[in-house]
Formats: C-alpha cells, structure tokens, sequence
C-alpha cells in the first residue's frame, strides 16, 4: 500500500526545529514556490524521506503511461516506419531540448547516446588524438572513479601520461590548483604539455562546484582542451557551455534530469570543434550517410558523427517528461530551491548533528556548492544501514561521508528535517549503548 507521500509524511513532524536561526522546514515547505512539482513523482511506499536522487532520481507519475503509449503506438503500431518518423532524430532532437533548458547551448551540439562511462572514452580519446604531439592528461585526483579508469586506460592505450592534480577534498578544483598542475606540465610555454584536462562540474564527494568559466580560460591559455563532467549539475545548477566556451561536457541523465536507470547520457562539443574530432567507436548510425552500407566508414558532419549503434529509443523516455517539468520550473528557480535545500541542511545540521562530532564536509558558500551536502561522522556506515531500515534514504561514500541529496523538484524541506532528526537519535542511541558498556 502506498502511504503518504515523502513530502507531507515529513512535514507533519517539521513543527518548531530549527526555529532559533530561521524558518521551520514546515514554513520553507509552505511558502516553497516550486512545492506543486512534488505531487508529479510517483510517491514511494515506505519511504519517508528520499535524498538519493543525485545517484537516482524518481520516476514521475505519467511515466509508466509514457511507456505504454510507445509500445502501443510507435513501437506496436508504427515499428520499423518509427525510425524515420522519429526515432532517428531523437539523439540529437533530445540532445537540443537539453541544451536549451538545462546546459546553455545553442542547437547541434548536444547528442543522447551510450553510457556516461562510454561517451566519456569517446570523447577523452577523440580529444587527445587532437592535439598531437602533446603527451599529458590532467585530471583531478578525487574525481569519479569512472573517469580516473577511463583516463587511465587511455593514457595506457595512447602512451600518455596522466597527471593527477591533487585536491583539497573540502575547497574542491580551484584555478590556483589549475594553474600549479599547468605550469608543472610547462616545457617551452605555459602548459604546452597537455593535451585534455577533464574535471568534474560539481564534485560527487564534496558537492563543491567549480568556477567553469575562469578554468576553462586558463586551459585554453595552455592550449589544451578541456571536458567537464556534468553528472552531478546538469538539472540542478545553472550551467553556460556556450557563454563558459567550453570544449567537451558528458553528463548522465538519470539523477536530476530523472531519466531512469541506465537511461542514456549525453554529450556537448563545441560547434567549432566537432569536426576536428574523431570519435574511436566508429559505428554506422554516426557514419555520413546511414543507410547508403557503403564501403568505408566517413563519419556525418556535426554531433551525429559522436553516435555509434543504434541509440536506445526506449531509455530517452522518462527523460522527456522531466524535461517538461524543468522547462516549466525554469533553472534560476531549480537553483534557488537547491540552495535553499543546501543552506537548510547545513543549518539544521549545525544545529542537531554538530554535537555528536558530525562535520560538514561541503562547501558552506552555496556559489561553491552544488545540490547536495556531504556530512562526515566516523559511525556513519552505520548509521546510514539504519537510515535505510527506516524508510530514510541517503548514501554512504567511503570512507566516512553521508551523501543528502537534494534534488529541487522533488525533495521538501520536511524530508531533510526527517532525515536529519533520525540521524540524531541514531547517533544519540550508539552514543548511550556504547557507554553502558558491553552486554547491553
Ligand atoms: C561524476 C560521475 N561520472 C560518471 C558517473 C557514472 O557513469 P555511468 O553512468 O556510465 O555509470 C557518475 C555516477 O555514476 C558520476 O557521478
Ligand atoms: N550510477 C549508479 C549506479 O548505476 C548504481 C548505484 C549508484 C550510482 C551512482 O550514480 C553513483 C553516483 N554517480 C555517485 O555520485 O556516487
């Protein structure tokens, strides 16, 4: 049976705490002016607060219909006849309505295809093979790891060196350490070394959210290329590929953009670039002319040529409708919720949690910070597998971190209270078990 949903399970008990510095979560919740979004997402059974969807977003109510009507109609009824009527143009038409709601780009530079993890080697690859005769990949030492493996392989496969910039986990990737990484890459000039510097828009650890725009000036300085992970902002902080002038962005699709699991990333190049490259999985449906069969592969012009196989037409479903609701809420709304989501966490998290020890590891400038705050607490393995017994869903990130996701269309004010409160009496429950002592 479905109870009640997150949202107003959580505000029932939002009554009064954090009262002494600013507004309850039950009057954030009141005078929120994107609340109406909340009822659009299917509602969890058993789950009363959901601050996970920075690793995966939930489905919207009009989903399940949205597949329906596919297999009814374009795939049952239309079938094959589906590929010129639609299903082609998808990739690069879903590519577009991404960029204009979500990335700040012009039209034809966007594609939807393959993973995140597949998209990031076409592209890494494709950009080293562009600037020949350099010999260096640059890349944060705390980025996500499928984008250490993916440089890692590549550096192996091209015989470069991959050069880590070391960061401080808490201040994030900041020009000063962009600027010490590109002159330790210096021969005759300024970075002339590197190739491809890839970083990550908002840090999946910490949350911090890097300065784009004045980092990617001083790459292009080095003359390198730059490739930003967008996983963790896209659909949740404002983003300007174009206005950032920014090389290559590979984002997923299925955290604040709620397009399911395994729903398909997407993928920018830069309009002036795009012919420049060459990808490595040199498939038929990015080939020039699709269905000639011909001998030889000559890759399309613009952002086709970064496909490979046949796109999945099914997993761009959900996304579409997500789109619907961020169009209509607008990113400068998304990105005021989430920093209202952001600052009330860190303040109730000041207020409840800071006398057990818990430490907040996020940025507490929210220009810094992306949508979700990391906490740090020896116990919070623990704590975490407890959280989840209760219906109450954050993640855990090793060695010690609890990761509040918050995402702006879907998570209320109470949930975080919720969530905050259990983590207190958790914490407040193995304090005392732990000084009576054994055999309690
Ligand atoms: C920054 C970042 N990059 C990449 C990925 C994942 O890649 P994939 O979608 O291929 O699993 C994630 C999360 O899973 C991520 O947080
Ligand atoms: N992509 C994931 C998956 O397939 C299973 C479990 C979690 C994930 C995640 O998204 C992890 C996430 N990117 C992170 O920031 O840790």
């Amino acid at each position: 049976m479905t109870t009640a949903t997150p949202a107003s399970a959580a505000t029932a008990t939002a009554e009064g705490a954090g009262r002494a510095t600013g507004p309850s979560a039950e009057e954030l919740d009141g005078t929120d002016p994107l609340a109406r979004f909340r009822d659009r997402f299917l509602p969890a059974d058993g789950v009363v607060a959901y601050l996970d969807g920075n690793s995966l977003g939930r489905p919207l109510r009009q989903t399940g219909a949205d597949f329906a009507d596919v297999v009814a109609g374009e795939w049952g009824t239309r079938l094959i006849r589906s590929w010129d009527e639609r299903w082609l143009d998808l990739p690069l038409g879903l590519g577009d309505r991404i960029a204009a709601s979500t990335l700040g780009a012009a039209p034809g530079q966007t594609v939807v295809a393959d993973s995140t993890t597949v998209l990031l080697y076409k592209m890494m690859r494709a950009a080293v093979a562009a600037r020949p005769g350099r010999t260096r990949i640059l890349m944060d030492d705390d980025n996500f790891p499928t984008d250490r493996f993916i440089a890692e392989g590549i550096a192996r496969e091209c015989g470069l060196e991959l050069q880590w910039i070391p960061v401080d986990k808490a201040a994030g990737i900041t020009i000063d350490l962009i600027d010490e990484a590109l002159t330790a890459a210096s021969g005759e000039a300024f970075g002339d070394r590197v190739a491809l510097v890839v970083l990550s828009h908002v840090s999946y650890r910490s949350g911090h959210l890097a300065d784009v725009a004045a980092i990617t000036a001083r790459v292009h300085d080095a003359g390198a290329l730059v490739l930003w992970d967008l996983c963790h902002s896209a659909g949740s902080a404002p983003i300007e590929l174009d206005a950032w002038n920014v090389d290559i962005a590979v984002g997923c699709t299925y955290k604040y953009l709620n397009g399911g699991p395994g729903s398909p990333a997407f993928a920018y190049v830069a309009s002036a670039l795009q012919n420049e490259l060459d990808q490595p999985i040199q498939g038929w449906m990015g080939a020039s002319d699709i269905f000639a069969m011909a001998e030889g592969y000559v890759p399309a012009k613009g952002m086709r040529r970064f496909i490979s196989g046949t796109p999945p037409i099914l997993g761009m479903l959900p996304m579409q409708g997500m789109l619907e609701l961020i169009e209509e809420a607008g990113m400068p709304a998304i990105r005021q919720k989430s920093i209202a989501l952001t600052e009330y966490t860190i303040r109730i998290v000041d207020d409840l949690l800071t006398p057990f020890g818990v430490q907040v590891a996020s940025p507490r400038d929210s220009g810094e910070r992306g949508s979700h705050v990391t906490i740090r607490h020896p116990r919070f393995k623990a704590v975490t597998a407890e959280l989840w017994k209760r219906g109450i869903i954050p993640d855990f990130r090793n060695p010690d971190g609890l990761r509040l996701g918050l995402s702006p269309l879907s998570t209320s004010f109470g949930e975080v209270l919720v969530a905050v409160e259990a983590i207190r009496d958790i914490l407040a429950d193995t304090e005392s078990a732990a000084e009576a002592g054994p055999g309690r």
